[in-house]
């Protein structure tokens, strides 16, 4: 079964991933997949642009998690949707030394709920969680995860509302 964990960067997505691989799961990070695929680095948002639709294509299907913030774009069979409220999440990509606008970018993505709804466009809705980190320990957040693989845990998302946080960013 192929498990991916996405979010905006900052949503926790490492960490989880970390934990679950320490309780003895295989953990690919799309991170170390992607660098063949790379079209051009730009340089100003300091953002790598990937050809996604051919990395797509080639992405050998594993039997393990997927972390990373395209892993919804590959056929999962189950995705989750690591999510943070956006004040704490200015404050969680505070110290990464991003372009101020590369953190107002991120930001206001997790608040238009961009990865979910792309999520949504690609799974159904019965195959995707959405877990909000936000005063989460990782641990909590691993066991979620493994809780929702194992059936244990029913599918839900949507019920995550931030508009009231657009425009307010860092
Ligand atoms: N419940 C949580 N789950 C995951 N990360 C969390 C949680 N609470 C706080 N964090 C912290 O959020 C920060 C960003 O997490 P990271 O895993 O680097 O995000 P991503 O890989 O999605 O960019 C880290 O410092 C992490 O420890």
């Amino acid at each position: 079964m192929m498990i991916g964990i996405t979010g905006t960067p900052g949503t926790g997505k490492t960490a989880v991933a970390a934990e679950l691989e320490r309780r003895g799961h295989r953990v690919v990070r799309l991170t170390d997949t992607v660098r063949p695929y790379i079209i051009e680095e730009d340089s100003c948002r300091e953002t790598l642009v990937v050809d996604v639709d051919r990395w797509v294509e080639e992405f050998e299907p594993v039997d393990g998690i997927v972390e990373g913030h395209l892993a919804h774009l590959l056929p999962c069979d189950r995705v989750i949707v690591l999510r943070c409220r956006p004040d704490v999440l200015a404050a969680r990509l505070g110290p990464r030394n991003y372009p101020s606008e590369k953190i107002a970018e991120n930001v206001e993505a997790e608040a238009l709920d961009v990865i979910l709804i792309e999520t949504l466009e690609e799974h159904p809705d019965e195959h995707v969680l959405e877990v909000d980190t936000t005063d989460l320990a990782v641990a909590e957040c691993a066991d979620r995860v493994e809780r929702f693989v194992r059936g244990e845990l029913p599918p839900s998302c949507g019920a995550i509302d931030w508009s009231d946080y657009l425009g307010a960013g860092p």
